[in-house]
């Protein structure tokens, strides 16, 4: 099978909800996006046969996402499009079923990314509402449509907003990280210390230019005011003030607060791909390479945020490798209780035999884990998550000179992910 080529690699910044971007849905964000990645790329624009693309929070007039950025952008029309959903890995199964294309030699070259608003959201109807809205458009006479309207209570007339929570157990993510906390012992200590440490590493990969050429400015309309850095970052704030904050999800007895979650956010990131000899014969640099990718499916009402801990031996199996090869990880933190559950379960024995095996996954170097800080910093466009990841990733591995980095995320419906890529050195 050809190997696949990063060969274009580019974020918005991220926003928190409702400021930069908070008249821009995800769909602006991606068009911007794509657009500058054209606009940066030495590749021709026939070259790119396909984008692959998702958002988590759909926009119902706008259902397939990437053929509308398709149509938005320079791209020619014949470039093929389709959307995918995958909770918070989304953007990893928008790279991974653009590699497959590639893999199986159905396309040489394509884009694969997802863009999330928590600003500009598809507010809906109560399901009698919806029902009456479409009983009047079948209403013959003002009198039948009358008696309809009649019939529905108020209360019933109230938008509603999207939930961030699951929808067969009705707990939301935040519950879950809670859950994850009390079951792991995870203090409330380790986790305002573990959210502290995110945003002063991301600070310090800002003022360090490890973001300059992976991070665009977003000037361009519709975007509120233009911004150049991720204006989710607080690394002002000292430690001391984590202690002020009163829990969110479990307001008796709870440990998860805001600044040890992922605020909500708004943002876009993508990445290009092309089969490796298709990059050697247009003679176009690349980046890094996908070696392998493992996702995981577990059950939904403990431990629903543990999906790391599973896919990750599996993908390390597939790539002949151990966690100790790893020059770099980059987790998602959805929860600071979250993240650290699953790096105690990487690190346990107990785990291990639970999935049959006799060792521990590994130890996980600090030094080499989310060495730029994670998404309690740079905040969750949900869709946008997984190639920000990579993207870091491969940023690491350019600064040391090459080397392996395994990239890895939770997501709603107890799915996990993990993906290895590669720098040549
Ligand atoms: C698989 C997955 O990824 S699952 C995860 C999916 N994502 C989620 O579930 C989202 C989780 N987060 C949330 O739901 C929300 O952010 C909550 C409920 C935790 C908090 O919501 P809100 O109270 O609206 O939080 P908000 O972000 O406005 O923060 C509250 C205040 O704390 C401040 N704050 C937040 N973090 C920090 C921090 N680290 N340091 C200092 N101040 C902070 C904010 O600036 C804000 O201050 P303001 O009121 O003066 O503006």
């Amino acid at each position: 099978m050809p190997r696949v080529a990063i060969v274009a690699g580019l974020r918005t910044p991220f926003a928190r909800q409702l400021t930069a971007y908070q008249d821009a849905s995800a769909l602006d964000l991606g068009i911007s996006l794509v657009s500058e990645i054209l606009r940066r790329s030495p590749v021709a624009l026939s070259e790119w046969q396909q984008v692959v693309f998702g958002q988590v929070i759909q926009m119902p007039r706008a259902p397939n996402i990437a053929r509308e950025i398709v149509l938005a952008s320079r791209l020619p029309v014949s470039t093929d499009a389709y959307s995918v959903t995958r909770a918070c890995a989304t953007s990893f199964q928008a790279l991974t079923s653009l590699a497959q294309g590639i893999q199986t030699g159905a396309i040489d070259a394509g884009i694969a990314g997802g863009a999330d608003s928590s600003s500009v959201l598809p507010i809906g109807v109560s399901k009698p509402f919806a029902k009456a809205l479409v009983q009047l458009s079948k209403a013959k006479n003002m009198g039948a449509k009358m008696s309809i309207l009649r019939r529905l209570p108020w209360r019933h007339l109230l938008p509603v907003a999207p939930a961030v929570a699951e929808y067969s157990t009705g707990l939301t993510m935040g519950q879950s990280a809670e859950q994850m906390a009390k079951s792991w012992h995870i203090s409330r200590q380790a986790q305002d210390e573990f959210a502290f440490r995110s945003h002063q590493l991301a600070a310090k990969a800002w003022q360090e230019g490890n973001h300059r050429d992976w991070v665009m400015p977003t000037w361009v309309p519709p975007f509120a005011a233009g911004i150049s850095q991720d204006n989710t970052i607080r690394a002002d704030v000292a430690l001391k003030r984590y202690q002020d904050f009163k829990p969110a999800f479990d307001k008796r007895g709870g440990s998860v607060t805001a600044a040890n979650s992922t605020p909500l956010t708004d943002g876009a990131a993508a990445i290009g791909l092309m089969s490796e000899h298709k990059a050697k014969e247009l003679g176009i640099p690349v980046l890094g390479y996908i070696r392998s990718w493992a996702y995981h499916a577990k059950a939904v009402q403990q431990d629903m945020l543990m999906g790391p801990a599973f896919a990750i031996p599996k993908v390390l199996d597939m790539a002949g490798m151990t966690l100790a090869d790893c020059n770099v990880i980059e987790m998602h933190e959805a929860f600071a209780a979250q993240t650290l559950a699953n790096v105690q379960r990487l690190e346990s024995k107990q785990f291990a035999a639970e999935i049959g095996r006799t060792e521990a996954i590994g130890n996980i170097d600090m030094d080499v884990f989310n060495p730029y800080g994670g998404s309690l910093a740079y905040g969750h466009p949900f869709a946008a998550t997984g190639v920000r990841l990579i993207l870091q990733a491969l940023q690491f591995l350019k600064h040391r000179g090459g080397g392996v980095g395994l990239t890895s995320a939770c997501a709603a419906g107890g799915l996990g992910v993990a993906m290895v890529v590669e720098v040549e050195e």
